[in-house]
């Protein structure tokens, strides 16, 4: 069965509409879990809500613990993850308050853990195409349930910050052909998909970055507002995606992404550390031996 994680990011800390809503302090090998994990259900499906900078906005974008909250939510059963991000744009036509479903990454982030695996247990998966086209084509077809425009397909440069970008950088990632910049999708996206779990990202732009001519500088407030303003749509669109998984997932993800790890481990079995492996329980356990995990 199909259980949905919502990642909420800056402006969204909390959904509505759960049944049977608890808060639950899930306990991570990995480290920090952002906060309680918030889970329900909604649309007849079990949903996991998670706010990746806690609530209060406690942390940085390089000091949120991804592998603790991926590790987290696949122990609660995660199969799909729903990440809503704020982002700033580089294209005229992606306007603030504009939803992108995004399609590409470029990480540009440096100072953060970006695997479960490494020495000891080393693992390479695909992330060629890095969000899952089947849970992107359910975004789709409820956010036009909704009547709400969004933008299918971007390119989101992950970058390390917290500052935010010189005008030399925005324009050199635009000249990347880069679409959207924000802090948090990497590795959040790699270690999703090496956890096997299905990820989608609606980033919603709260601004031009710092490249656009008509428009100053990057301001929080400014970001705030928009988000604000935009948070009651994010949270409309989770409410109409959460029964469309729910009729759509009772079969496998035909993009693969629960079978990302098929081919990935390459530490031949005897040569395997066996603390990496006892962690890697939630993550791998499915391709990894019972007397491993
Ligand atoms: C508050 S502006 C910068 C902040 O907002 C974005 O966070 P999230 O992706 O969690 O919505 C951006 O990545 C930065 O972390
Ligand atoms: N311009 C920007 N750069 C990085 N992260 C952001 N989040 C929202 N706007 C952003």
């Amino acid at each position: 069965m199909a259980v949905l994680g919502v990642l909420g990011g800056s402006g969204l800390y909390d959904i509505d509409g759960l049944e049977d809503r608890r808060a639950v302090a899930v306990e991570s090998p990995w480290g920090e879990v952002s906060d309680e994990i918030v889970t329900g259900r909604l649309g007849g499906l079990d949903v996991a809500f998670l706010p990746r900078h806690g609530r209060g906005h406690r942390l940085a974008p390089g000091g949120i613990d991804y592998r603790a909250n991926i590790d987290a939510l696949k122990r609660l059963g995660v199969t799909d993850i729903l990440s809503l991000s704020a982002c700033g744009s580089f294209r005229e036509e992606l306007a603030p308050g504009t939803f992108v479903l995004v399609d590409q990454f470029i990480d540009r982030t440096f100072a953060r853990e970006k695997s479960f695996f490494g020495n000891g247990l080393v693992a390479h998966v695909s992330m060629a195409e890095p969000v899952c086209g089947r849970l992107g084509d359910l975004v789709v077809q409820a956010a036009g349930a909704l009547g709400l425009a969004l933008h299918r397909g971007g390119t989101y440069l992950a970058m390390e910050g917290p500052q935010f970008s010189s005008r030399a950088e925005s324009e050199l990632y635009r000249s990347w052909g880069c679409d959207v910049i924000g802090m948090t999708n990497m590795p959040e996206a790699k270690l999703a998909r090496e956890a096997e779990i299905c990820y989608a990202t609606v980033a919603m732009v709260t601004d031009y970055d710092c490249w656009h001519d008509d428009h100053g500088a990057v301001e929080v407030a400014t970001i705030v507002e928009v988000l604000n303003r935009n948070a009651d749509a994010g949270r409309a669109l989770v409410k109409a995606v959460a029964p469309l998984l729910a009729a759509e997932r009772p079969a496998a993800c035909h993009k693969g992404c629960d079978h990302a790890l098929d081919h990935a481990l390459i530490t031949a079995p005897a040569a395997r550390d066996k603390g990496l492996a006892a962690k890697l329980d939630a993550v791998a356990g499915r391709v990894l031996s019972p007397r491993e995990s």
